[in-house]
């Protein structure tokens, strides 16, 4: 069963709008079903954490979402962007200009400093924030002038969030963002992801195997061989300081 994580009824509109999307890889003799009939509709602003054990579809989809991958069949939407059938050049610019990526590893530029890593991204970016004010909301203000390699993973982590959102996306698209992480680090980016949705309205898709932090999510979709198994929303949502695991 896939369970239809749609919005129907008036008044709510999606600015995701993915139906029936499937993923199939062919291996030789073997096919993998990363994806089957997919649907789903995400709503601005919304928080949404994407559960589900190794294997069973979560980057594929996130990165079908981000432009990063195209499906076998469906299709997907990001307001009036097609992203299933659309080529590269404005695939390239759907990413560019709407979605920030935060990736289990941080790939940070060694050679430049943390406000340099940052203010990178504004140079291409149309309406860019001011990267200061982004270190800051991301707990880094006093570590600015710092390379990478003077920092811990979670402090690294965090600039790839503020690198991440300092062209203020539309969407914020978070692959395992504390899968490298400690407890306490892991505590830290997550409050900074929870921030830029809260302050700058950041459609934010995180994924994680950390079935804790589902609680600081809107809504939890569960995967499960390629198909939405489940679907919960909470009734508050937890900070980041509330969730435990
Ligand atoms: N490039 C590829 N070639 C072949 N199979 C692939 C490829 N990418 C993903 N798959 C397969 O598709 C399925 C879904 O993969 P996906 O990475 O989306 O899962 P996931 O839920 O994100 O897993 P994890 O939590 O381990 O990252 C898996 O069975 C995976 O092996």
């Amino acid at each position: 069963m896939n369970a239809a994580a749609r919005f129907e009824g008036p008044g709510v509109s999606p600015v995701f709008r993915a139906r029936k999307l499937s993923k199939t890889y062919r291996m030789g003799e073997v096919e993998v079903h990363a994806l089957r009939d997919v649907d789903l509709d995400i709503i601005e602003g919304e928080f949404v954490v994407l559960l589900g054990p190794s294997g069973s579809g979560k980057s594929t989809l996130l990165n079908i979402l981000g432009g990063l991958d195209s499906p076998t069949s469906g299709d997907a939407q990001w307001r009036d962007h097609q992203l299933v059938g659309a080529g590269d050049a404005e695939l390239t610019r759907y990413r560019r200009e709407h979605v920030g990526f935060v990736f289990q590893f941080y790939n940070l530029i060694p050679s430049l400093t943390v406000l340099e890593n940052v203010q990178l991204v504004t140079e291409i970016a149309d309406r860019p924030l001011d990267p200061l004010e982004v270190l800051k909301l991301v707990g880094l203000e006093r570590r600015i002038d710092h390379f990478p390699s003077q920092l811990s993973g979670g402090e690294q982590q965090r600039v790839a969030v503020a690198r991440a959102i300092v062209k203020s996306p539309d969407v914020l698209l978070c692959d395992e963002p504390t899968g490298a992480l400690d407890y306490e680090t892991g505590k830290v980016v997550l409050a900074a992801i929870a921030r830029a949705n809260e302050q700058l309205g950041t459609t934010t898709i995180v994924i994680t195997h950390n079935a804790a932090i589902a609680g600081m999510a809107d809504r939890v979709l569960r995967l499960g061989g390629g198909r939405i198994v489940g679907e919960t929303r909470n009734p508050r949502r937890l900070s980041a300081e509330e969730v435990t695991w």
